[in-house]
């Protein structure tokens, strides 16, 4: 992608008035993502992480700029797209009709498997993802973790090359999560699939990305691998600290911390070099000020720390 910018117009009220400014939801992005890489869209909402999986899907037009996937420029040919890649999207009201079964044959069959070929990778598909039990069931009867898991079995039918995700794993339960991203790991082993994934979790984008490019209100604000961003914030470690009620400040070692944390109700959030660190712990976790905290973490940076000292917002990114 290079040099795509996407402006959606001005919302219009009654008698076409437009009721706000419009939004530069895509506001000059250039990427390259590898063949065989796991490449992560990670930011708050609202960032354009969704506005740009659109257009590289060949959903949207960009205004300017240019896509190339697989050598073809899908800016003139926006339905290639549907050829060469399988888009998840954030919902999956198309296929809640039909039972987890049919749609994963269904969509073999529109990728083009003959109709023995499909059943053979619904099967196989279904069976890899833990699905077996709810293959007869429609996915309008589905919970919210099961419908997405059922829907990252559709996308993952007859192998296409690239697979473009949006926020694959939400609501899902930590087994449907393993399974999915083993899943997502055999297919770039095997075949060399690339993918590219768009998420706001920051422990997810750490542990199975790449690289990962951080967007903030349509623009690229750093993209690197995880490590090369988290060197972005030297070797400071995040203390947090939460008081069973008041914190303690009449001890002097209390007090001392709290100009430098950042307070979200009882909770303390401290960025401190490692030795600072460690001696504000044997602080807090001694005498009165022990008696008064009920947790205490001690961490190394996350991309959230990254996306925080690039001048992030800091509201939308889940730590979980
Ligand atoms: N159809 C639309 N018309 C007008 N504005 C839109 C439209 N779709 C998105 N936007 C705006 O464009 C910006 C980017 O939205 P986008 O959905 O790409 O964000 P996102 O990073 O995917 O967010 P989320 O994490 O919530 O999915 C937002 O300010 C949003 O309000």
């Amino acid at each position: 992608m290079r040099g795509l910018v996407k402006t959606y117009p001005a919302p219009r009220g009654r008698r076409r008035r437009s009721t706000g400014a419009p939004v530069l939801a895509s506001d000059g992005v250039d990427i390259e993502v590898a063949a065989g890489e796991i490449f992560g869209l990670l930011g708050p909402n609202g960032a354009g992480k969704t506005t740009l999986v659109r257009q590289l899907t060949g959903l949207l037009r960009p205004d300017r700029g240019s896509i190339d996937l697989l050598g073809h420029d899908l800016v003139r040919h926006p339905r290639r797209a549907a050829r060469l890649l399988a888009y998840l999207g954030q919902e999956s009201g198309a296929l809640d009709e039909l039972t987890v079964a049919l749609a994963a044959e269904t969509t073999g069959r529109l990728r083009g498997l003959e109709p023995a070929a499909a059943r053979r990778e619904r099967d196989a598909v279904l069976d890899e993802l833990g699905l077996g039990p709810l293959a007869g069931r429609p996915l309008k009867q589905l919970s919210g973790g099961q419908r997405r898991l059922a829907c990252v079995a559709t996308a993952l039918v007859a192998g296409r090359p690239v697979l473009v995700l949006d926020e694959p794993t939400t609501g899902m339960d930590p087994v449907a999560r393993r399974a999915v991203w083993a899943a997502i790991d055999r297919r770039r082993a095997e075949h060399g699939t690339t993918v590219v994934l768009v998420t706001h979790n920051v422990i997810e984008a750490e542990t199975v990305l790449d690289r990962v490019a951080v967007l903030e209100t349509g623009r690229v604000i750093a993209c690197d691998t995880p490590g090369g961003l988290k060197a972005l914030v030297g070797d400071e470690v995040r203390l947090d600290l939460v008081w069973r009620d008041e914190a303690p400040l009449w001890l002097p070692a209390v007090a001392a911390l709290r100009p430098g944390a950042v307070e979200a109700g009882r909770r303390w959030t401290l960025r401190l070099p490692p030795e600072r660190a460690r001696a504000a712990v044997t602080e807090v976790t001694t005498g009165p000020a022990f008696a008064a905290l009920d947790d205490f973490t001690l961490a190394t940076p996350t991309l959230e720390d990254v996306y925080l000292a690039l001048g992030g917002q800091g509201e939308g990114l889940v730590r979980a």
